[in-house]
């Protein structure tokens, strides 16, 4: 028997095949462009998304056996609005999770509308990344589109929507709408209200692990799959990477180092962080979570070494890396596109801070890397502060390929990093979640504990972690002193 977990990234489509034993048989990754027409715009075109991963699919299907494939689901960028017309037709390109056009609008949700009744409702406040300032957006600023607009839906679910005919959605990625009632699971009308969007053009709610039906049988004679395999909604990308790492019991957390970076605990119950800084979601496995997001991590990095220094030689760019000693004065502020988690702020901008004429590339390579360690620090710190106790986490992620890069994480964190038997967080959690919803395991937490075990720990080294800890007294306060210069910047 085979599943397949299809990621619907921001740089890619990955695809894997897993056999019954949870053993990757076969994986394949097709490349899209993503495009900043404006300042703070971030967009795709949805098209480019399905093309490529009937190119993957094919691909992946050309030296299996057809007919032992069982169930398909979905992992998916969270956040960006997919829109539909009455021909189902895009009707604009997709506005992505990291664009950051809409302050105006989260300006006018918490502090109109109110804080308070915005998390009463959701669970969150409004960050430029969701989805719901985005319809906002849509609705001021290009009026015909918004009139024109018969179905919003999320990255994963337009591919599952072509794929079995069906507008579903499920609650973990729901969850980034800002208008889903995260503890309740199901739409908050107080917020469609405030949208003035109507729950007949948002998706079919259902848990990530549940069946929205069987594959087009059109698209299956295409593919050369026999027409009873089981289309499984999936989930964010987020919530099923730790699926995907086994992050599924109370306390246990991920780091994922994809274009952004994310920390993750599961949550057996719903709650929120005393200043409701961190994203509280509903988890792949019919439970919730929290997590805190820094928008460029493995974009900052991609970004100093393809954009910057013009090369594709990663080995290289981090080898000297690791030669740097560690410089207390030289940083890397990771907001090329804002920062969502703690700063929730889309002025501040990329920074690189202490630079002298001894310096050199090695040294500001390193200070990315490190950078993007304390961002996610300033979100391990708030977990810690709410008295989850995290020993080790398991990190997944395009970023977790660099050794170093690992190596700098738990000695910033101060935690044990575990490596996985698959890197492939996102993609192989929504394996995990073809199989539940096939019927092969009752529970998320069965196939996860069946498949997933640790295969290496990288412990933090108490030197250097002392050093960096002393570092990030002093990264915390740069921020505040060009928040408002970059503010003004901007303007
Ligand atoms: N050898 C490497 N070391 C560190 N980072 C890498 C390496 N190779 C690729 N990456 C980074 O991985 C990122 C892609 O990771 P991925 O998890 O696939 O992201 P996404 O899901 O957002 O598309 C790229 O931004 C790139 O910078
Ligand atoms: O906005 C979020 C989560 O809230 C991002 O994590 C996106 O879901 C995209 O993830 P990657 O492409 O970086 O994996």
């Amino acid at each position: 028997m085979y599943f397949v977990g299809i990621d619907i990234g921001t740089t890619s489509v990955k695809i894997i095949a897993i056999n019954e034993n949870g053993e990757i048989v076969k994986s394949v990754s097709k490349e899209y462009p993503i495009s900043f027409p404006k300042p703070l715009w971030s967009e795709q075109n949805p098209e480019d998304w399905w093309e490529q991963c009937i190119v993957g699919l094919n691909e992946l299907l050309d030296d299996l056996d057809k007919s032992k494939v069982k169930a398909i689901s979905f992992s998916g960028q969270m956040h960006g609005m997919v829109t539909l017309d009455e021909n189902d037709k895009t009707i604009r390109p997709a506005i992505l999770w990291n664009d950051q056009r809409t302050e105006k609008e989260c300006e006018y949700l918490n502090n109109v509308v109110g804080q308070s009744k915005i998390s009463s409702w959701t669970g969150n406040l409004a960050l430029p990344g969701f989805t719901a300032p985005k319809v906002l957006w849509l609705k001021e600023n290009e009026p015909e589109n918004f009139k024109a607009v018969k179905k919003i839906m999320l990255p994963k679910d337009y591919i599952a929507y072509k794929m079995s005919g069906i507008f579903a959605t499920d609650m973990s990625d729901a969850s980034g709408t800002l208008y889903l009632d995260v503890k309740n699971r199901k739409w908050s009308l107080e917020m469609l209200e405030v949208l003035g969007v109507s729950e007949s053009q948002l998706p079919k709610l259902l848990e990530s692990y549940e069946v929205v039906a069987n594959i087009k049988s059109d698209l299956a004679a295409e593919l050369g799959l026999r027409d009873d395999v089981k289309i499984v909604i999936g989930g964010g990308d987020q919530a099923v990477a730790a699926v995907g790492g086994a992050v599924v019991k109370p306390g246990s957390c991920s780091l994922s180092l994809g274009t952004s970076g994310v920390v993750f605990t599961s949550n057996e119950q719903f709650f929120v962080d005393e200043n409701n800084s961190l994203h509280s979601f509903c988890h792949a496995n019919g439970k919730y979570h929290l997590m805190g997001v820094t928008l460029a991590a493995a974009a900052s990095l991609k970004w100093w070494i393809e954009t910057i220094i013009k090369t594709e030689n990663y080995e290289e760019l981090l080898k000297e890396a690791k030669e740097a000693e560690v410089d207390d004065n030289v940083f890397y502020l990771p907001y090329l596109m804002g920062e969502r988690t703690p700063h929730n702020d889309p002025n501040c901008r990329g920074t690189f801070i202490g630079l002298n004429m001894i310096h050199e590339r090695k040294h500001m390579t390193r200070a990315v890397l490190e950078g993007v360690a304390f961002s996610l620090r300033d979100t391990f710190e708030i977990i810690k502060e709410m008295g989850i106790a995290i020993d080790s986490i398991s990190i997944n992620g395009g970023g977790a390929r660099s050794e170093l890069w690992c190596e700098i994480i738990a000695d910033v964190l101060n935690v044990t990093v575990n490596k996985l038997n698959t890197n492939d967080g996102p993609a192989y959690g929504a394996a995990i979640l073809a199989t539940v919803g096939f019927g092969l395991f009752n529970t998320v937490e069965e196939a996860c504990s069946k498949y997933i075990n640790i295969t290496d720990s990288i412990a933090p080294n108490a030197k250097n972690a002392e050093i960096y800890n002393k570092k990030y007294d002093k990264f915390r306060k740069i921020y505040p002193a060009t928040k408002e210069l970059f503010k003004q910047l901007n303007n």
